[in-house]
């Protein structure tokens, strides 16, 4: 997977090249491109973005730079443009499931109010164009969502997770929001871990890891246990 990033504080996206993934893009896992929009500009003071049409706080970026800069980075290559925005769908595990079977990925980070919207509708007829949201909060601008959305991708690419199953097992996988984990030592300040976790007892573990998987989704998300198909939960799960 090739991933390119166009924003004009490419500083912010430098912990894309840390740890696991600065690991997967040294071992060829995955290419990184990171751009300034301001190399498109080409008056004196590299201006991005002007006063808003209809009037309203702040500016908005201009359209004639973002369009040199995608044309640039896109070239003839297909790719899918991901724009981050508070207005955008929920990025969610699915939407990262699905971008991890795409050979490219182009995100435009946004500053100020956003992007002239005629990027999007002008890019919209090349190929697929996804205006996301990684929560319901607003951010000053693209880079930190993108750096969350590059994350959750990039980790379920082959080879990228020493433990690939993980991937699969993690929370929201199953629909399920992941329950309480435990190391050594087996007593912590007076607080002791599960007795059914070192019964070896594999059966009796998985379901007490089920119910607490359960337990705690119906604590915290019921919205979760209400989007599980029918069939998600079984007898012994109901009986939670
Ligand atoms: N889930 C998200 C995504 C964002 C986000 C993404 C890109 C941009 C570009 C600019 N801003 C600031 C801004 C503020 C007010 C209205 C519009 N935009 C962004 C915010 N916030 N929260």
């Amino acid at each position: 997977m090739r991933i390119d990033v166009v924003t004009i504080f490419p500083g912010y996206l430098a912990p894309l090249r840390e740890a696991l993934l600065g690991r997967a893009i040294e071992a060829g896992l995955v290419e990184l491109g990171v751009h300034d929009l301001r190399d498109w500009t080409h008056d004196v003071h590299q201006a991005v973005d002007d006063s808003p049409y209809g009037g309203g706080p702040g500016m908005v970026m201009r359209p004639q730079v973002w369009g040199e800069a995608l044309d640039a980075v896109l070239g003839e290559e297909p790719a899918r443009l991901v724009v981050p925005t508070p207005a955008g769908r929920p990025f969610t595990q699915a939407t990262a499931q699905a971008w991890a079977a795409e050979e490219r990925l182009v995100f435009a980070c946004g500053r100020y109010e956003g992007i002239d919207q005629r990027v999007v509708d002008a890019y919209a007829d090349r190929g697929p164009v996804d205006e996301v949201s990684i929560g319901d909060y607003v951010l000053v601008g693209g880079e930190v969502a993108v750096l969350v959305m590059v994350e959750a991708v990039v980790r379920l690419l082959p080879g990228v997770l020493g433990n690939p199953v993980s991937a699969q097992e993690d929370s929201f996988s199953d629909g399920l929001l992941e329950g309480p984990a435990y190391t050594r030592p087996v007593s912590w300040r007076g607080l002791d871990v599960p007795d059914v976790l070192r019964s070896g007892n594999h059966a009796a573990i998985a379901r007490w890891r089920r119910d607490r998987a359960l337990e705690r989704t119906a604590a915290r998300r019921p919205d979760l246990l209400d989007a599980l198909p029918p069939d998600a939960l079984d007898r012994a799960d109901r009986a939670f």
